[in-house]
């Protein structure tokens, strides 16, 4: 930066610099006189690092990409003639360590923090300017965050949930299955507690193979779009569904019983076979039929163990012919306990 005069030689005129807006412009004057007017080329860096002040830009603009500890939270910020920056450095008394860059040749008005707060203590509108300016900047910065924060809650949406189907994904059920069977197994050790059962159920499309060879990649896509709305048009709001893989759908029942977890499944078995698969709305496709594994989570059993027994019954009820559900007696594992 280049030396061009102080404020009192300089023809700018407090008035329009918006911290002085409605202040004694006689007090103002008198203290800033003394204070250097600086030139400053386009590109150039214009911040002190070292100490806190405050500059005001006469002429031109700046751009203030924030102080690298505030991570991504904050967007770099335009000043434009008339307005200041490195307010929040004098109030904290502690060099600003944001980086201020002339976005076009400009003229600055630095003011170093004891003369700063002379203007604060000597100008009841000087208080009251810096006052309103971070009240502001306040606001605009929990609007940032508001808006970083939606941002952030749609991504992790967007992580959990599968792309093709809508439904939950792997990574969702990984992360909420242990929590579940933790919730229901604490349920059940209380004595005098309703006991809270909790079931899943494993859904493979049958021959869907022989689906996406005759009918193309595309329609099985569809197909497995319409089973997703077969689950999630029939299950509670406490249930879940979940893409667990491929062509593979699981459900889960917190609080359900073998017995009503079977009935769910049943209900699930004749609606997936009276769906309709739309190609286009011209062109229904065959129908898509799928087996279901039911089973309920026993004493003692973490996740993957329950999912293997549900996985056992969907076997069974491929082997049985398919279209159809296969409900775990819990007498495998009782066996292996004795
Ligand atoms: N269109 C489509 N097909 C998929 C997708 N994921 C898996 N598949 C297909 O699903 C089929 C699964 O085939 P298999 O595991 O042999 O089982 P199946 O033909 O359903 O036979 P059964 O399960 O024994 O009734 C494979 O052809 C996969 O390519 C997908 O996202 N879209």
């Amino acid at each position: 930066m280049k030396l061009l005069s102080n404020f009192a030689a300089s023809s700018h005129q407090i008035a329009d610099l918006h911290l002085f807006r409605d202040a004694d412009a006689r007090v103002a004057a008198a203290l800033l006189a003394a204070c250097p007017v600086m030139a400053a080329e386009a590109g150039e860096i214009v911040s002190d690092t070292s100490r806190p002040r405050l500059t005001i830009v006469l002429r031109g603009s700046l751009a203030v990409q924030p102080d690298a500890r505030d991570g991504a939270a904050a967007g770099s910020v335009k000043i434009m003639a008339g307005e200041s920056a490195g307010e929040q450095s004098v109030l904290d008394d502690e060099a600003d360590l944001s980086c201020l860059v002339a976005l076009e040749p400009c003229e600055l008005l630095l003011i170093g923090a004891d003369l700063a707060w002379r203007l604060i203590e000597e100008s009841d509108g000087v208080a009251r300017n810096l006052l309103r300016l971070l009240s502001f900047r306040v606001r605009a910065a929990n609007v940032q965050l508001r808006k970083r924060q939606k941002l952030g809650e749609f991504y992790r949406q967007l992580s959990m949930n599968d792309g093709l189907t809508g439904l939950y994904n792997r990574a969702w059920l990984d992360d909420v299955l242990p929590r579940m069977i933790a919730t229901a197994h604490a349920g059940n050790a209380l004595p005098s507690s309703v006991p809270a059962p909790l079931s899943i159920i494993m859904i493979d499309l049958d021959r869907f193979k022989q689906f996406n060879d005759r009918h193309g990649h595309v329609q099985g896509d569809q197909a497995l779009r319409t089973a997703a709305q077969v689950l999630s048009s029939a299950l509670r709001p406490t249930d879940c569904a979940v893409r667990y893989g491929g062509e593979e759908l699981m459900v889960l029942l917190p609080e359900t019983s073998r017995a009503e977890a079977a009935a769910v499944a049943q209900r699930l078995c004749e609606r997936m076979r009276h769906a309709v698969v739309f190609a286009d709305m011209r062109l229904p496709l065959p129908h898509v039929t799928a087996s279901f594994g039911v089973a309920t989570l026993l004493p003692g059993q973490d996740g993957p163990a329950l999912i293997v027994t549900a996985d056992a019954a969907l076997y069974r009820a491929k082997a049985a012919g398919r279209d159809r559900i296969d409900v775990d007696d819990g007498r495998a594992l009782a066996a292996q306990a004795a």
